[in-house]
């Protein structure tokens, strides 16, 4: 009975601090949430910075979207993705939209021999922001052995989901640690922050996304660099093929401008304020139930991708 005592006493103080622990993270949260998106401030991002904005895969979904708010906030964009003519259209759009200059860079990230040619076209700009947002996913949740093509796949996907992200910020950061200022928005996936079986290879290269933002911001915050690692949840894109934006998926302009409300403010975001909840309800999950329920959930989409593309 008295040994019992001192063991209460001690599962008492266990639970209390459990308790005030996780009181004070979802206080925080909830704080930091009405900071960015309840007060709301000026944009993060602006020709200050550096006249030049670049945006990889910039013609389409969330890459678009983020070459249009910068061109909003006066930025003049650089859009580098492959085709030439969405190239054209979509300059030709944020021109006469938005009344800033323009400049194209075709070029294929799943290439690794196109770097020199883009070192050449950004010669001379002063760049303040770089968008890193160019990836490629599967075409629907498979199993690493069933995945068609795989040595191809594998090694696509590493070219445009990190090797993009490294080069072009050894491109572009020398001249903003030079300036000492600039912006650099990666955009991760929020199955970076938590692992998404049947989407492992594309799961394993935002993870990588992640962490490279993370230790590039504070290896270069000191200089006046902002990096941040944007985690979004599904947005209505060709690449989610979610054709119906809803309540938790939102569409790609919807996304961005609630995005563009963290720049500055929050190094690692979820983006949007209910992507921002679901990250923190998954967070709190045990991994274990995690696993299974994402897995539960990309064996579903595969099923219906099946389904359908056996139809047709
Ligand atoms: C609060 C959270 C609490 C707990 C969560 C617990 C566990 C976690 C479980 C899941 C984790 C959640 C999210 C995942 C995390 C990150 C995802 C990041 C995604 C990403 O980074 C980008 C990608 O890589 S996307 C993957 C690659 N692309 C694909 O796989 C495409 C596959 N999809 C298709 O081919 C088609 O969409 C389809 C065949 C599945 C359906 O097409 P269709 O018949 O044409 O139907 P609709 O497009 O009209 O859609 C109908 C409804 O289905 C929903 N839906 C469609 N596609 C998806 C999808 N990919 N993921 C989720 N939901 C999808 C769509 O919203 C419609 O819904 P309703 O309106 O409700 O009917
Ligand atoms: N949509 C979603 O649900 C989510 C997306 N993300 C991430 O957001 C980013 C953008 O995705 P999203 O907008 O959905 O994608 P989209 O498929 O809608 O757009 C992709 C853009 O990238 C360009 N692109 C694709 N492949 C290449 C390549 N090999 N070389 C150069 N450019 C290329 C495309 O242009 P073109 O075809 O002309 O080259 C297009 O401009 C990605 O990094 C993705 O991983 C993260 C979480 C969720």
């Amino acid at each position: 009975m008295e040994s019992a005592l001192p063991a209460a006493g001690f599962l008492y103080w266990v639970g209390a601090g459990t308790v005030a622990y996780l009181a004070l993270r979802i206080s925080y949260s909830l704080f930091m949430a009405f900071r960015v998106w309840g007060l709301g401030h000026g944009p993060g991002v602006g020709p200050e910075l550096g006249e030049w904005a670049v945006v990889t895969g910039g013609t389409d979904g969330i890459g678009k979207s983020y070459a249009e708010e910068l061109a909003k906030c006066g930025m003049k964009v650089v859009l580098i993705s492959r085709s030439q003519d969405k190239l054209n259209e979509v300059s030709r759009e944020i021109r006469e939209k938005f009344k800033v200059e323009t400049k194209t860079i075709a070029a294929d990230f799943a290439s690794e021999d196109i770097y020199d040619k883009i070192k050449t076209s950004l010669e001379g700009l002063k760049i303040g922001v770089l968008v890193n947002n160019v990836g490629i996913s599967y075409e629907y949740p498979e199993y690493f052995l069933e995945i068609p093509d795989l040595d191809n796949t594998i090694k696509k996907m590493l070219n445009v989901n990190i090797l993009s992200v490294c080069k072009m910020t050894h491109l572009v950061l020398p001249g903003m640690v030079e300036r000492s200022k600039g912006v650099i928005l990666n955009i991760s996936s929020a199955s970076g922050m938590n692992p998404f079986p049947l989407l492992t290879i594309y799961s394993a290269t935002k993870g990588f996304v992640d962490f490279f933002s993370q230790c590039i911001h504070e290896e270069y915050k000191s200089k006046g660099i902002f990096v941040q690692s944007v985690l979004p949840f599904f947005v209505a894109t060709k690449m989610s093929k979610i054709r119906k934006p809803s309540l938790t998926v939102p569409t790609s302009e919807a996304y961005v401008k609630s995005a563009m409300k963290t720049v500055g403010l929050k190094t690692r975001t979820n983006g949007y304020p209910i992507h921002s909840l679901m990250g923190t309800i998954v967070c709190m999950l045990p991994s274990s139930l995690y696993l299974k329920l994402s897995m539960y959930r990309g064996k579903s989409i595969r099923a219906r991708y099946l389904k359908k593309a056996k139809k047709n």
